[in-house]
């Protein structure tokens, strides 16, 4: 659950006067490297200005704007989008495939629904995704359960306040327990198990579901990485039928890290459907 916040300096400032576990140096050694990856990635891009990249639409407004839109922003940029986008989404959909494997009813529903409404002559696009409601509900239900950042993002208060009858003095470092809040069986009726049709019946109030934070600081790729995740979900589900290795459910445990890790990575079988050969039958016609 240290998620988030895995740095104890940030806890014990004292621990910042001698380096604690190296960290500093660490992050210093890390940023150097990640700097000249970036910066690579922009000098290829500058010599060959012939794609139609996020890279190549920020070095036309390096152009019209070089005062804003410097080397340090767009790889500042490219480090974002990277960083909060990938990983977050990858380790949702390690969580839903566990969840789904561990509940065959439940794939077993995703899977008639995706079979009703996308079928198998053809691969489930984005369009698809508003007709699969239950697809929907299982990403929520993973949302609630398994949020990719269970802590948030650390967040400072700019002026002193009080929050749930707490003084909270100004350049307080606070921390929101969105995983607890998922959890709160006031809120939830049976919040540990894995049920998606608690969301059948329609949006949830943001203060009780919040994986992508909430206010002007909420993740702006929400929307993004809904998409990202119900597409590859609905893919894995529309492509594959999936099973257990064994009689054992997979273990759940959730590890450290910035986004929260299962502990044992997802094993399971899979077996091609229908769609995979049509899709390989007109991939080999066409070459
Ligand atoms: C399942 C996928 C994702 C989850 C669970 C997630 C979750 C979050 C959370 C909890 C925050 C912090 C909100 C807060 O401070 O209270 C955040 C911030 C952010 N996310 Fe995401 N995110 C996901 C995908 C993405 C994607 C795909 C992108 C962009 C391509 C993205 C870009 C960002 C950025 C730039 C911020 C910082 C916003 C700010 O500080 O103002 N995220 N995300």
């Amino acid at each position: 659950m240290a998620a988030g916040a895995s740095n104890p300096s940030d806890f014990v400032p004292v621990l910042r006067w001698i380096d604690y576990n190296g960290f500093e140096k660490n992050l210093a050694k890390t940023h150097s490297r990640m700097d000249r990856l970036m910066q690579g990635l922009i000098d290829e891009h500058r010599r060959d200005r012939s794609k139609n990249s996020m890279i190549d639409h920020l070095l036309s407004l390096q152009e019209s704007q070089p005062e804003y839109y410097t080397d340090g922003i767009i790889k500042g940029l490219i480090v974002v989008m990277i960083l909060a986008g990938t990983d977050t989404s990858a380790v949702t959909l390690e969580w839903a495939m566990s969840l789904l494997v561990n509940h065959p009813e439940v794939l077993k529903k995703a899977r008639a629904e995706v079979d009703a409404h996308v079928g198998q002559e053809s691969l489930i696009a984005e369009h698809d995704l508003n007709k699969l409601p239950y697809i929907k509900s299982i990403i929520l239900e993973t949302f609630r359960l398994c949020p990719a950042a269970p802590l948030l993002v650390p967040h400072m208060a700019s002026d002193n306040c009080t929050l749930g009858g707490y003084n909270v003095p100004r350049g307080t470092l606070l921390l929101v327990n969105a995983w607890a809040i998922h959890r709160d069986p006031k809120t939830w009726d049976d919040p540990t198990s894995f049920k998606p049709e608690r969301f059948e019946d329609g949006e949830v109030e943001g203060h009780k579901l919040m994986p992508f934070g909430l206010g002007r600081r909420a993740c702006p790729g929400a929307g993004l990485a809904q998409h990202v995740v119900g597409l590859a979900l609905g893919s894995l589900i529309q492509c594959f039928e999936w099973e257990r290795e064994g009689e054992d459910p997979v273990d759940l445990s959730e590890g450290n890290g910035l986004t929260m890790p299962k502990v044992e990575p997802l094993e399971a079988r899979c077996k091609a459907r229908d769609v995979m050969k049509k899709v390989f039958c007109n991939v080999a016609n066409d070459a």
